[in-house]
């Protein structure tokens, strides 16, 4: 397939991956990410930063986004996607599908009018959360969805029960066979509107029941529904190709839907989870930086608890903030408590990152983890840099630095993403070298995050294993 396949696509540099399932097309696969799992972070401390960083697009905006294209007819164009392993992989699936999906730099492209199977490539789909969204459009456009179960961080059971609940409430047959949901717009007709309360708000499966119900007969009300703003960036997206929802970023969402709905252009947001793990860098750091292209809203839970800790946070436009943790009159961060909760608690995706800044706090504190009931692994790798916390099932006492204690480098392993950001910035504040193994779980989810750690003045690298030379 060339570049020029799609007629929406300008002159430009050729795409630097397609995805296509169709065996008369050329099918480049998707990168190996399992080639990163020997990677290293080796990060000299301590850092002190300086400058400005600019936020990348949000994963958890951009993945349910390109689950909706498959809602649409025509091309869609995403612009501002982050580089990952998570959103390559979701290009991956949708190719995996028939549709054509063209990866440059910060877009993607994809034309679903070649779509012609309901069951995306299950070793994919077993990489990623965001992956199983697609069971959604999916079902609601072409009548069937067969579905392995996701991946994403090992940080909890993570069960599908809600979505599964959610699309028989309209109409859908779903049964679980061979390791895979499979289900059905029943008598072969398309999916209907009916009303549905989720037990719990969850994020992905309020993303999964939008996307279905915007092309139901008839209108579906969801309450109980997530109210993060990655489900406010979809609703916009599927309202731009047609969809008809009210209520995005309440309690209660309403759909109304429409037998059709056209591809469409969308920007993804600023990733608030790498904003705030910014703001927690120049905090464990003591330094001041600014930081561009963040939502100081998605953010304000953040704001208050660093604020309230001793930081200096100054809006300086729109869209930048400037966080300053450097102490004029010697005096320490005081630390604070946290617990985690549905949008707008306490991000659960921030709370390991937050841990990190707590171990260089005066006093105890305690962090509350609600959302995932196994999301507390960072802890553990955080006291072999000399951290002080004792977790009890999903609560953590951590207590602060006393007499001039500090955290010190040593060889640590990221088991989940945001874990593996806590002990990135306890390398940055920690004496001497932090050595991270796991990096794949970091390159999930934070763009360029070496680079922008070193325009920053942290000494940081990534170490990458010589290869073997060839056998005589
Ligand atoms: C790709 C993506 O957007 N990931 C985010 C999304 O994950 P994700 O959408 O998976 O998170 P959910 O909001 O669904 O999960 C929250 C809680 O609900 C439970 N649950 C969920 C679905 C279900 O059918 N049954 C059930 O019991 C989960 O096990 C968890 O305990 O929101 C989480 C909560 O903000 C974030 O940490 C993730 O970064
Ligand atoms: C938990 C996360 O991601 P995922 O849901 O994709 O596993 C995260 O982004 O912190």
């Amino acid at each position: 397939m060339a570049a020029t396949a799609i007629s929406t696509v300008p002159l430009r540099k050729p795409p630097l991956c397609l995805y296509s399932q169709p065996q008369t097309q050329t099918q480049i696969k998707a990168p190996d990410h399992s080639k990163t799992h020997d990677h290293k972070l080796a990060i000299n401390g301590p850092s002190e930063l300086s400058g400005h960083v600019a936020i990348s697009g949000s994963k958890n905006a951009a993945l349910p986004i390109l689950a909706a294209t498959l809602c649409c007819s025509g091309t869609s164009k995403i612009t501002n996607v982050p580089s990952l392993s998570d959103t390559r992989t979701m290009a991956s699936i949708l190719g995996s599908l028939g549709a054509e999906v063209e990866v440059f730099d910060d877009e993607i492209l994809v034309n679903t009018d070649g779509v012609r199977s309901f069951e995306p490539n299950s070793e994919e789909i077993s990489k990623i959360r965001g992956g199983f969204f697609v069971v959604g459009p999916l079902l609601a456009r072409f009548g069937a969805a067969v579905v392995a179960f996701p991946g994403g961080c090992d940080i909890g059971a993570r069960p599908v029960d809600l979505y599964i609940r959610g699309l028989r409430a309209l109409g859908a047959v779903v049964d679980l066979r061979d390791g895979k949901v499979q289900a059905y717009a029943a008598n072969g007709r398309g999916l209907v509107g009916g009303r549905f309360q989720l037990d719990y708000p969850s994020v992905g499966a309020t993303e999964t029941l939008m996307m279905a119900a915007s092309l139901a007969d008839g209108v579906t009300v969801l309450s109980n529904v997530a109210k993060e703003p990655e489900v406010v960036s979809l609703a916009h997206f599927l309202r731009d190709t047609g969809a008809c929802i009210e209520g995005a970023g309440g309690d209660r969402i309403v759909i109304k839907g429409k037998s059709s709905l056209h591809g469409s252009e969308c920007t993804v947001a600023p990733d608030r989870i790498e904003a705030g793990s910014f703001m927690l860098a120049a905090a464990i750091t003591r330094s001041c930086i600014s930081i561009s292209r963040v939502v100081p809203s998605d953010v304000s839970c953040l704001i208050d608890k660093l604020r309230a800790a001793g930081c200096k946070i100054r809006r300086c436009s729109r869209d930048n903030l400037e966080v300053s943790a450097v102490s004029t009159d010697g005096a320490n961060l005081n630390g604070f408590d946290i617990k985690t909760g549905p949008f707008p608690a306490f991000p659960t995706d921030l709370q390991p990152q937050t841990m990190a800044l707590l171990t260089t706090c005066d006093g105890s504190s305690i962090v509350e983890e609600s959302v995932f009931e196994r999301r507390m692994g960072h802890a553990h790798e955080l006291i072999k840099l000399g951290a002080r916390i004792q977790v009890c099932g999903s609560t953590a006492l951590v207590s602060g630095k006393d007499r001039g204690r500090s955290l010190s480098g040593s060889s640590v392993v990221a088991t989940d993403l945001r874990g593996g950001m806590s002990l990135v910035l306890a390398g940055l504040a920690a004496n001497g070298t932090t050595e991270i193994s796991g990096v794949e779980h970091i390159d999930r989810g934070y763009e360029n995050l070496v680079m922008k750690l070193q325009r920053l003045g942290a000494d940081v690298k990534k170490l990458v294993p010589l290869p073997c030379p060839p056998q005589q």
